[in-house]
């Protein structure tokens, strides 16, 4: 088990910003899930704090100690790939020995931790059998242990569950849960996947074209997402955007008025007492309620999109964007009819044309300054 902490890393491939400043403190024994869209730099990170590539700026310690010029073994780093990357010519058994032998450990060591892996990761039936008589499922369980058996400090996680069929990705993805449980190592795992991130992760770092957009656990990102990006990206489906124009409301917040919708007063604070700020409103699909439309109110069902527990319903907008809402199952509502829309203030979020989400307004603190005034 080790911490891990990243200082202003930055990497460039030639000319190429891959990593740009990235500072994080990874404490011994956490779960930390890097996500973010194709190309914003996740594997390229992952693999620097593995030693697989050389960090351009910027210093890598674990448990304090620099350790940019050391290589991947005498970081004490396992690393499990998207690939598997087992060797289809030897057993699970000398596959998972394959480390410890490189590393010339004792025969009687080498065994004692490839059964003991074996068992934690239960593959103790299948020692015997070659790569190609596995599911994919377990194939993956054997490039974990491959990586476990070594002992790592540090466990890294590359994409591992995207050749798996979706029930064996859930199946596996609670296995590598429990992994983390049982051995407390500290763990980073790669994923664009937000599902992955919000189930296994202690803290999810969020990367955006090379930087830190957002660190958090899954409830923080999801209920205060710092960025339209982050709260765009976090949640499935995604959160509604509108464009809104916002005037300050004193301590109240300030007053939108949402196309469609009509006027509502949330508590976010203006950075200024401007007047009709052009701002983005987020609105998650489970927090618009929809009601029957009189005539031509509110906005047309395009689709109905029934889920078993759930329906969500897919509107079009004055401007031919869509609008997603939550219903219950089976929904009560149909395509091509019209609903109206509400929500609750304090679940809504407001972007700034930078992106950056407007603060709380903090109503008592306020209230408590005037009264003290
Ligand atoms: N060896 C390399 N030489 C030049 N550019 C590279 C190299 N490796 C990666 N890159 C570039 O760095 C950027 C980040 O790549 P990286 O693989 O880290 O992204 P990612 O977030 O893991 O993407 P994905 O989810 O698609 O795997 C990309 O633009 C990629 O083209």
């Amino acid at each position: 088990m080790a911490s891990l902490t990243l200082e202003k890393i930055n990497k460039r491939f030639g000319a190429t910003r891959v990593i740009e400043e990235v500072s994080l403190d990874i404490k011994d024994g956490e779960f930390v899930v890097f996500v973010g869209p194709s190309g914003c730099g996740k594997s390229t990170l992952l693999r620097l704090i593995a030693g697989l590539e050389s960090i351009t700026h910027g210093d890598l310690m674990i448990d304090g100690q620099r350790v940019n010029d050391l290589t991947p073994p005498e970081r004490g780093i396992g690393m499990v790939f998207q690939s598997y990357a087992l060797y289809p010519h030897m057993s699970v058994y000398d596959n998972i020995a394959f480390g410890l032998k490189l590393a010339k450990s004792e025969k009687q060591t080498v065994d004692e931790r490839v059964r003991r892996t074996a068992k934690i990761l239960q593959l103790d039936g299948l020692l015997d059998r070659l790569p190609k008589a596995l599911s994919g499922g377990q194939r993956q369980r054997v490039a974990i242990g491959r990586a476990m058996a070594r002992e790592p400090k540090i466990l890294l996680f590359d994409e591992p569950l995207s050749n798996l069929d979706a029930a064996l990705r859930v199946q596996t993805r609670n296995e590598i849960a429990h992994l983390h449980e049982r051995l407390g190592s500290t763990m980073i795992y790669v994923t664009h996947d937000q599902v992955e991130a919000m189930t296994l992760a202690d803290r999810i770092v969020v990367l955006n074209d090379g930087y830190v957009e957002q660190t958090g656990s899954p409830r923080e990102l999801y209920e205060q997402p710092a960025s339209r990006f982050v709260a765009g990206f976090i949640g499935s489906p995604k959160m509604n955007f509108l464009d809104v124009d916002a005037r300050a409301e004193g301590d109240a917040g300030c007053r939108i008025q949402v196309p469609g919708i009509g006027e509502r007063v949330l508590p976010r604070r203006l950075a200024g007492d401007s007047d009709d700020a052009p701002l983005t409103l987020g609105v998650r699909p489970e927090h618009l309620t929809p009601t029957t439309a009189a005539g031509e109110a509110g906005f047309r069902i395009v689709n109905v999109e029934y889920l078993g527990s759930e329906a969500y319903l897919y509107l079009e907008t004055s401007n031919s964007d869509t609008l997603v809402c939550r219903s219950e199952a089976p929904s009560p509502f149909a395509r091509g009819e019209r609903v109206t829309l509400d929500f609750a203030p304090q679940r809504a979020h407001l972007f700034d044309h930078d992106g950056r989400a407007l603060p709380p307004a903090d109503v008592e603190q306020m209230s408590t300054q005037a009264t003290i005034s």
